[in-house]
């Protein structure tokens, strides 16, 4: 899921740092994170944006047009992240009313912490960031030892995206053009008044060598993805439709089964059965139970896609391929697709149904059935 933001915002992503402090070869926004550069996931997190800026070094305009020409407006960056955000504030100018200010090297930033600094945007608060408070005892230090503590209590940490009204943080950007740690610094200057919105522990900012690994672990631990397959048979016979993918089709026989004999439906409930490690539909719907005699095949995907839901998947896509010589399924593939969407309550362009013979060969060439095959992709953010 992305955050889909209001018209008129924006986002600025700032990656124009040397990340010497990271060090590596190249600067760490541009390094490997699990697959995938930390810059591509930081701007992955606006893609529910109308207008994305991002920020760049010089030395790395080739590349960013490379990997990210096209969705967002690309310029260089300065000698420091004001100056960059700067640059970033001037390519917005009469273009959004608010601006969120990311850092290109905060990768794992949420959509709830996204959404926290948009819903106090549009609450009305001028400006607003996410922090977390800070739990630590705070030490002074100097030589390796201990010279003083300092309060803790109404400390945070500040986190990025931070969102401000776009004329506003622009105005505090001329009036006070100096470095500064981050937006919030500058809007206090300017007078502006910041909402503190709720941070994650996840939302770290890659700063040193250690970071890597942990941004990792965070994303290793928080994924979970199960594939499932399905396949299943049912035998021609008495009849004058089949029920295929929750579709039904006039055809010169029918299917015979316990329930509707939908065969398609039933390979992908077993899918994300298999998914869940949960057995499969004889399972849950024995079929020595009488009540689910001739039962629309929707029941037992309903029962599946609610099942992946409670133990907190979302389907990444499900794909069902009919085996069979006839009836044609190319003309009801598109109903199919939106009727099995429609009950696993997902977009129907994560919904595959198609089709092929088995060149007369086998059972279904001999049209004595029809099989199916499924695969169901579960993913837990
Ligand atoms: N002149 C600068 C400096 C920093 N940044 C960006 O601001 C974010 C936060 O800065 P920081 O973590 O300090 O990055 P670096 O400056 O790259 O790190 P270092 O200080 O270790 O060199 C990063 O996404 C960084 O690329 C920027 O756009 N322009
Ligand atoms: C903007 C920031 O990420 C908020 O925590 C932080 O101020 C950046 O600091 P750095 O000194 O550029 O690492």
């Amino acid at each position: 899921m992305t955050v889909t933001a209001p018209p008129g915002y924006a986002a600025i992503v700032t990656a124009a740092g040397r990340g010497t402090r990271a060090g590596g070869g190249e600067p760490k926004q541009w390094r490997d994170l699990a697959g995938r550069s930390i810059l591509a996931r930081s701007l992955d997190a606006f893609a529910g944006f109308d207008r994305v800026v991002l920020v760049v070094h010089p030395d790395d305009m080739a590349r960013a047009i490379r990997d990210f020409a096209g969705g967002v407006t690309i310029v260089t960056g300065g000698d420091t992240r004001a100056a960059s955000v700067m640059a970033g504030l001037h390519a917005l100018e009469g273009q959004a009313t608010h601006v969120l200010i990311h850092d290109g090297a905060r990768p794992l930033v949420g959509d709830a912490v996204i959404q926290g600094v948009i819903d106090a945007l549009q609450g009305g608060a001028p400006a607003a960031a996410p922090a977390l408070p800070v739990s630590d005892a705070l030490w002074k230090g100097a030589g390796g030892a201990v010279t003083g503590t300092t309060p803790r209590d109404g400390l945070f940490r500040a986190q990025t995206p931070q969102g401000f009204a776009l004329d506003q943080i622009s105005n505090a950007h001329r009036l006070h053009p100096h470095d500064a740690a981050d937006d919030v610094e500058l809007a206090l200057k300017a007078g502006i008044p910041v909402a503190i919105t709720p941070g994650s522990e996840d939302n770290l900012k890659i700063t040193f060598p250690a970071d890597f690994a942990r941004a990792e672990r965070i994303l290793g631990t928080a994924m979970d993805i199960r594939l499932g397959n399905g396949y299943d048979v049912h035998a021609f016979g008495p009849g004058n439709h089949v029920w295929l993918c929750g579709v039904q089709i006039a055809h010169e026989a029918g299917l015979v089964g316990h329930s509707d004999a939908d065969v398609g439906m039933h390979a992908l409930t077993d899918a994300i059965y298999g998914a869940l490690a949960e057995g499969d539909i004889g399972r849950h719907f024995p079929p020595s139970d009488p009540q689910w005699k001739g039962a629309d095949s929707a029941i037992f995907l309903a029962h599946a896609a609610d099942l992946a839901r409670e133990r907190g998947f979302t389907f990444g896509n499900a794909d069902v391929t009919l085996i069979c010589e006839m009836p044609k399924i190319g003309p009801h593939a598109q109903a199919m697709q939106a009727r099995l969407a429609q009950i696993m309550g997902v977009d129907a362009s994560r919904i595959s149904v198609k089709a092929t013979t088995s060149e007369r060969l086998g059972f279904t060439g001999r049209r004595e059935g029809i099989a199916a095959i499924a695969t169901a992709a579960l993913i837990k953010a």
